[in-house]
């Protein structure tokens, strides 16, 4: 059978992840006694993702980092392919996240340098990670960080176009030009991923988020307008916010523009937002 080989080096127990394609089990090394995550992956079911599969194991033989989770050994028999990886007893970053509220800024700060660290050696071997989001960071034995990459979810069923969909997950990491299914440069959708991470260890919540995808997006997109600056002018022009929203967001460097830019550097400055009518 496809477990034949690795039950002769492996003792396999109870499966700690599912993502799609693959599902991860926890392992014993027979020789060390050590543990070990095993990816275990289903040719048949990968499909025409298969290639993209090796690509990552060839990735994997290519990075070698403290903070990127190591490969130790790959199997492939007729119908699978088994990942043997560096287990973290610590589990997902999310749920250490989940279970302390929000992390102080001297913890948040170890594990974003170690975050950047990881990201800035995969982008000088000129990968890009794509999925960062705190289920794909886990904890060691040390404490430390390692980065993965889970990514291989199932295709989405619904034949969604992949970007639209940003299959893998909540797109809440996601960058505004990649949901918006433009061509995009993988390591700079990566920096946006971080700056979204940072805001999830230091606040534990994230700052785009809707249980409606499509209202993720539209405040992906909008991430940067200032609500207040929008509720003024919308009063001041007696029209409604979405049209106000529609005119701002055009950028057209017009009088409109001209007035938000500056009703914000009035918000910055501690002064009231309002112009120009009794306040
Ligand atoms: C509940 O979770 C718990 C609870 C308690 C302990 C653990 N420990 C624990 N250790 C190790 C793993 C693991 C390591 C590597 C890979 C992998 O896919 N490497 C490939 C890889 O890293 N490519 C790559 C990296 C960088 C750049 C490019 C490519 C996959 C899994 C694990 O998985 C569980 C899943 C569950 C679903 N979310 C994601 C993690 N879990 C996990």
């Amino acid at each position: 059978g496809d477990y034949e080989e690795i039950l002769k080096y492996y003792e396999l127990h109870e499966t700690i992840g599912t993502g799609g394609f693959a599902k991860v089990k926890l392992a014993r090394h027979l020789l060390t006694a050590e543990k070990v995550a095993i990816k275990i992956m289903d040719k048949a079911a990968l499909g025409d993702d298969l290639p993209r599969v090796k690509i990552e194991i060839d990735a994997m033989k290519n990075l070698s980092h403290q903070h990127i989770c190591r490969l130790y050994q790959v199997i492939e028999t007729s119908k699978k392919i088994f990942m043997v990886l560096e287990y973290c007893p610590g589990g997902e970053l999310f749920d250490y996240i989940i279970s302390k509220d929000r992390l102080s800024e001297e913890e948040a700060r170890v594990f974003f340098r170690q975050i950047v660290s990881a990201i800035a050696y995969v982008h000088g071997k000129g990968y890009a990670h794509r999925d960062l989001k705190p289920e794909n960071l886990l904890i060691d034995k040390e404490h430390n960080l390692k980065l993965i990459d889970f990514g291989l979810c199932a295709k989405p069923k619904g034949g969604l176009d992949y970007h639209l969909n940003t299959c893998c997950g909540s797109p809440a990491y996601a960058a505004p030009e990649l949901i918006q299914g433009k061509a995009y440069i993988g390591s700079e959708a990566d920096i946006w991923s971080m700056g979204v991470l940072l805001y999830a260890l230091l606040c534990g919540f994230l700052p785009f988020d809707d249980a409606n995808v499509m209202v993720t997006y539209k405040k992906i997109m909008l991430g940067h307008i200032d609500e207040d600056c929008v509720t003024e002018l919308s009063v001041f022009h007696k029209q409604s916010r979405e049209s106000i929203l529609e005119l701002i967001s055009e950028w057209k460097y017009d009088h409109m523009s001209a007035t938000y830019f500056l009703l914000q550097s009035k918000k910055a400055r501690g002064k009231h937002v309002c112009l120009r009518v009794p306040c």
